[in-house]
């Protein structure tokens, strides 16, 4: 809702109270409505002031109400209503105004920011754009490559950006709605005609075509088949060429087929469900609401590869005082360079100080003793790590929190070596650890409640999502990609060529095909995991080279290993490169030979392969580990999944991650797909649907809120 009072005898002071951001709700809009009417019925008023309660001015339109029927006035005529008032009305800007909020204070015929306040237009990352006339005002008010740049990324500009791209009228350290009464008195009566924004010219650069021609390029490259960034630059142009009313009516058409479509019910899903993981729950029950951190201020890094020093930079960068520890004084002096050059950049980006100071580096496994939190980040071996984590147990302070920062290895095996397993749990960081935003934090059965809260808690003060997840060969990410994989190279035996399945997945929507990825990381990661499951060599002479354990397996990652085909590192994987390190995949015409010797070999024969055989096979498989994950209480809802996979592992945030995805294939076509793949290839378990997915498919795909409902929660493992 929104309150009226009166402040200093003759100005009407509208508070919008919608905690916690007093998001533009029906019952604040109608508020804001009849506030204004009274503000303005009153003679004694002369001005107006509109603020948010606790510090915050408005977080735009209540997302919430988005799925619902629309209630309440809507926000078009509302604005209008304040900016063809005859008062004064001065906009009070603390903590955000962003969306709607932004719009609101557009609609203001002045604009007072606390210095610390952040505007913006983030409609677009909602698979929307500002629909309330800001598409037809900021390009009036900032000009067209101003407001191009803003609505078409998002972005929150400051006070101080704002005040100089001419947003915001005054910025104020002082408490900006005492500031903007005084101003609102020092404007009464003073006339308002050229302070209705929709009134200005929207100016028109000479050299306009260029600028749209150069906007919707640039968001063509960006935004990987997400429709709401080149429909924002398509609004800004209406601006341009239509005068305000028309502009509107051209907004509102955009706005209409944006707002109906699939991806805006995905990112809108997305935006709550990054939220919801912070409300992480286990399967043995443990809680965020019930489970209490221990306090953390000193931390420590064990081994200094690339992953180790991007958890240096992210821990330091976060406050945190940091021990860096590796054991060999040549890789010690080349880390500590390593992890200056990346905090000098980092500092040098976000201008922020350096934090240098915060980390002290060893040689000396002892240098840990009285950390609170240790993270163990030296080489994916198990009987390194099992080393570590013994001299980790006798030499740290009781009650340390000893992490490992491994992708997939079995965190309860890891805290059997110790005296305290409830203390150990997983933190996976993904490369490059001090940019990439997710992080899973791994409990094993014996991991206490306190020692996940307490991880959750520093992931999230190094700026991280975290999302809590039970362990298992490959947690829930590295599970559900070995699916994925797998089919790609059994696609490749069957006919097709990397740079087809990449060309599907990308268009698709990931940044980057699977076989792009992996010659990105390097082929020789998983190679070395496999041999260490000893799945390279075949189980026993005799046995086909394209079966272990019974089930389909491809050799051929192996087989570009053994060739010294690792990828970009050294310049040939599954593409080919001008220089080992080179980034520009080209399709290499050795490879297609060697597929086509290999298949020679194995008595395959290729045949066309469809872009939605590709497509289905990729994801459906990995989709069904999911369900698989969710069935085994590995992860505690779909929300999880799906953050990791957008965060992770570049999966489309417009579609919402594999499982909202499922849900919007519908649950039973994906199993009626998965079943006709497994008749083709009974030999691959991955296409078997997991039964939750049967399960949930049979009652008739519940939306995917629902699903929570009908995964059985496995006893539990304490
Ligand atoms: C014609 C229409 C045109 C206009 C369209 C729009 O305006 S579209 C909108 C354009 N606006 C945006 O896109 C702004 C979206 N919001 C944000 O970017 C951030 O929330 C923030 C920067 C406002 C605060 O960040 P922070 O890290 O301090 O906090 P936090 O992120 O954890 O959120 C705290 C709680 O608030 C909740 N909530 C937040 N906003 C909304 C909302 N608008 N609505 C409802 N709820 C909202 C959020 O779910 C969470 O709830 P929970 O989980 O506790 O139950």
């Amino acid at each position: 809702m929104a309150f009226y009072s009166r402040v200093s005898g003759s100005v009407g002071m509208i508070t919008l109270q919608n905690p916690p951001v007093n998001a533009l709700s029906a019952a604040v809009r109608q508020g804001i409505v009849d506030t204004m009417h009274r503000a303005l019925s009153e003679p004694e008023v002369k001005s107006v002031v509109i603020c948010g309660q606790n510090g915050k001015f408005c977080g735009g339109a209540d997302i919430r109400e988005f799925g619902a029927t629309m209630a309440g006035p809507p926000l078009v005529p509302m604005v209008h209503l304040i900016e063809a008032a005859s008062k004064p009305v001065v906009a009070a800007i603390e903590g955000i105004a962003l969306g709607g909020g932004l719009e609101l204070a557009l609609s203001c015929h002045y604009r007072i920011a606390h210095s610390k306040a952040r505007l913006g237009f983030p409609e677009v990352a909602l698979g929307l754009l500002p629909g309330a006339g800001g598409t037809q005002r900021l390009p009036r008010l900032v000009g067209v490559p101003a407001a191009l740049d803003l609505i078409t990324t998002g972005r929150h500009v400051t006070a101080a950006e704002a005040r100089q791209l001419g947003i915001v009228d005054e910025v104020t350290e002082l408490n900006a709605v005492d500031a903007a009464v005084k101003f609102a008195q020092s404007v009464a009566g003073k006339s308002l005609d050229a302070r209705r924004i929709s009134t200005y010219p929207c100016p028109r650069p000479p050299d306009l075509d260029a600028i749209f021609e150069r906007a919707m390029q640039q968001v063509r490259r960006s935004s990987r088949g997400a429709i709401a960034p080149g429909t924002c630059v398509q609004a800004v142009h209406a601006a341009v060429t239509l005068p305000y009313a028309k502009g509107m009516e051209r907004e509102r058409e955009l706005f209409s087929v944006l707002f109906n479509s699939g991806q805006a019910r995905a990112l809108q899903y997305y935006f709550f469900a990054q939220r919801a993981v912070s409300r992480w729950s286990t399967a043995n029950g443990a809680r965020w609401d019930t489970s209490k951190p221990r306090p953390v201020r000193k931390a420590a890094v064990i081994g200094l590869g690339t992953m180790g020093r991007g958890i240096t930079v992210s821990l330091a960068q976060a406050g945190f005082t940091v021990v860096a520890v590796e054991t060999q004084e040549k890789q010690l002096s080349e880390a500590k360079q390593g992890v200056s050059g990346m905090l000098e950049r980092g500092a040098k980006r976000r201008g922020v100080p350096l934090a240098h100071d915060k980390i002290k580096y060893s040689c000396s496994v002892q240098a840990v003793a009285d950390a609170d939190l240790v993270i163990e980040a030296v080489f994916e071996d198990m009987a390194l790590k099992k080393t570590v984590f013994q001299q980790l147990s006798a030499i740290c302070k009781p009650g340390a929190l000893l992490c490992t920062n491994t992708s997939g290895l079995d965190i309860d095996e890891l805290a059997s070596q110790t005296q305290s397993p409830e203390l150990v749990v997983g933190m996976h960081f993904f490369a490059p650890a001090h940019v990439m935003q997710l992080l899973e934090v791994v409990y094993g059965p014996r991991s206490s409640p306190e020692a996940v809260a307490t991880a959750m808690q520093v992931g999230k003060k190094m700026g991280k999502v975290s999302v809590a997840v039970g362990n298992c060969r490959g947690f829930v990410g590295n599970r559900m990609l070995k699916q994925y994989l797998e089919q790609a190279f059994f696609l490749l035996e069957e006919g097709a060529t990397p740079e087809q399945v990449d060309q599907v997945l990308e268009e698709f929507g990931f940044a980057m095909g699977v076989f792009k990825v992996s010659d990105l990381s390097g082929l020789d990661v998983g190679w070395k995991v496999r041999k260490a499951d000893g799945l390279v060599s075949p189980a026993s002479t005799g046995t086909s080279a394209r079966i272990r354990g019974g089930s389909r397996y491809s050799p051929l990652g192996d087989l570009l290993c053994e060739r010294g085909r690792f990828g970009q590192k050294t310049g040939k994987g599954w593409y080919q490169y001008d220089k080992p390190g080179g980034r520009v995949a080209k399709v290499d015409p050795w490879l297609h030979g060697f597929l086509e010797d290999y298949r020679a070999q194995h008595g395959l024969v290729a045949r066309r392969i469809d872009h939605q055989e590709v497509l289905e096979r990729c994801l459906y498989t990995l989709i069904n580990e999911g369900f698989q994950i969710l069935q085994d209480g590995i992860a505690a809802g779909p929300e999880d999944i799906d953050v990791i996979y957008v965060l992770g592992y570049g999966w489309p945030r417009h579609r919402g991650g594999p499982m909202f995805y499922a849900s919007q294939v519908g649950l039973d076509k994906v199993v009626e797909r998965l079943e006709h793949y497994q008749q083709i290839h009974p030999d691959v378990p991955g296409l078997q649907p997991s039964r939750l997915l049967r399960k949930l498919a049979a009652i008739n795909n519940p939306a995917i809120h629902k699903w929570r409902e009908v995964i059985q929660k496995p006893r539990s493992q304490l």
